[in-house]
């Protein structure tokens, strides 16, 4: 094979996958400086540099080295939807492979908090999700999931101090590139976000949550717990077969036990599949005994399910209930509900129709 083939099939390491220390490592096996390592660190996690162009105080040789050898993830901006509503933003990237991902920036009194997708796709099935309907697709590198972030910051200019890990995908499901991204994004090399501004939710796999209860973080676990009883839980999310709630349970105990990190419980309400009171018992059964927060979130439509949500004045009569019972309990406010529809819907219409029929749609919507 001839040098130039050679070089168009080689592929490009994925440089921003990188911890610090092993990047200090590939420059010195370069031949590099050790404080190269630090420079191109901070070009990449801190001044969130695109490209190796931008990294000036590199020579030139160097850029075109690098660029030669390493490839910065392509996390490519393909739709931003403001909201009128909120101040929330949508923002949805294509990744080298076509593969597109959403993210969300909702801005707070105390702070900008984005919620990153973990995979492209999502193979857990949970009956009323959009992530799923087509299935798993691929993993996201540690690299994609932290330049979800990077750019939108760069593109809004806002800074980024809480980060939820609730966008399409199960995070556990890809378990070695997303402890690597919680090391990474919460280092002082890099973005340096506490890791108790970090919440990442689960639908519980069991040994996902006890091998994350021995990493060490201090991240807030939430899990997706959506029905008080094996049987109702089984009948809305199949992982369910797989663990029974029992088990699920003791393993958030473990985890709250190591890590000393109060776990929350996320829990979708359904119109008549897990509102009423019998449900409101079950759950109080649950987390009456336990150190938690339950936020109830009244279910987004999904135009290929039908399930639907019930009124607020139904939503607010179970949380009375639990709240009776002591337990510590919100309804998430709804963010941008003009421009949101349930998460990995915007996904699922550009995987549905293509770019420019997706781009109808949106206009039409
Ligand atoms: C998309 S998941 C991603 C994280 C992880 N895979 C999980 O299931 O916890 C984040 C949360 O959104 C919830 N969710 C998914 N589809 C929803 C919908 N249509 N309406 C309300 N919440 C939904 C999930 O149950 C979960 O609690
Ligand atoms: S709720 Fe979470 S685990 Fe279930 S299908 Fe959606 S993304 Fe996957």
């Amino acid at each position: 094979m001839g040098e130039i083939m050679e070089k168009a099939v080689r592929k490009k390491k994925d440089i921003c996958s990188y911890t610090y220390e092993e990047l200090a490592e590939e420059m010195q096996a370069a031949g590099e400086k050790t404080f190269r390592a630090k420079q191109i660190y901070q070009w990449l996690h801190v001044k969130l540099a695109d490209s190796f162009e931008e990294m000036t105080n590199l020579s030139k040789s160097l850029r075109e080295k690098l660029d030669e050898e390493y490839q910065i993830a392509p996390v490519e901006l393909v739709e931003r939807q403001i909201s009128k509503a909120d101040p929330t933003e949508k923002f949805l990237f294509e990744l080298e492979d076509g593969n597109m991902v959403e993210s969300v920036l909702m801005k707070y009194d105390y702070g900008n908090s984005v919620c990153i997708s973990s995979q492209a796709g999502c193979r857990m099935g949970c009956r009323f999700c959009a992530s799923t309907i087509g299935g798993l697709i691929r993993n996201l590198k540690t690299s994609e999931m932290l330049r979800q972030i990077y750019r939108i910051q760069k593109i809004t200019g806002e800074r980024v101090s809480n980060i939820v890990v609730m966008g399409t995908g199960e995070p556990l499901d890809n378990y070695d590139n997303f402890v690597r991204f919680i090391r990474m994004v919460s280092a002082p090399e890099g973005l340096n976000i506490s890791q108790r501004n970090i919440t990442a939710s689960t639908c519980g796999i069991v040994p996902g949550i006890l091998r994350l209860a021995e990493e060490g973080f201090q991240i807030t676990l939430a899990l997706s717990l959506h029905a008080g009883t094996q049987e109702k839980r089984k009948s809305l999310m199949p992982v369910a077969n797989k663990y029974e709630l029992s088990e699920v349970l003791a393993a958030c105990d473990t985890y709250f036990e190591k890590t000393g990190r109060r776990i929350t419980f996320e829990y979708s309400l359904v119109k008549d599949v897990n509102d009423t009171d019998e449900d409101a018992a079950d759950l109080i059964r649950i987390a009456g005994h336990r150190n938690c927060h339950i936020n109830l979130i009244p279910v987004n439509p999904v135009r290929e399910r039908s399930y639907v949500r019930p009124s607020r004045q139904n939503a607010l009569k179970f949380q009375n209930k639990l709240e009776k019972n002591g337990i510590n309990v919100t309804i998430r406010r709804e963010r941008g509900s003009d421009i949101d529809g349930a998460c990995g819907q915007l996904r699922r219409r550009y995987a549905a129709a293509g770019k420019e029929k997706a781009d109808e749609i949106l206009r039409a919507d």
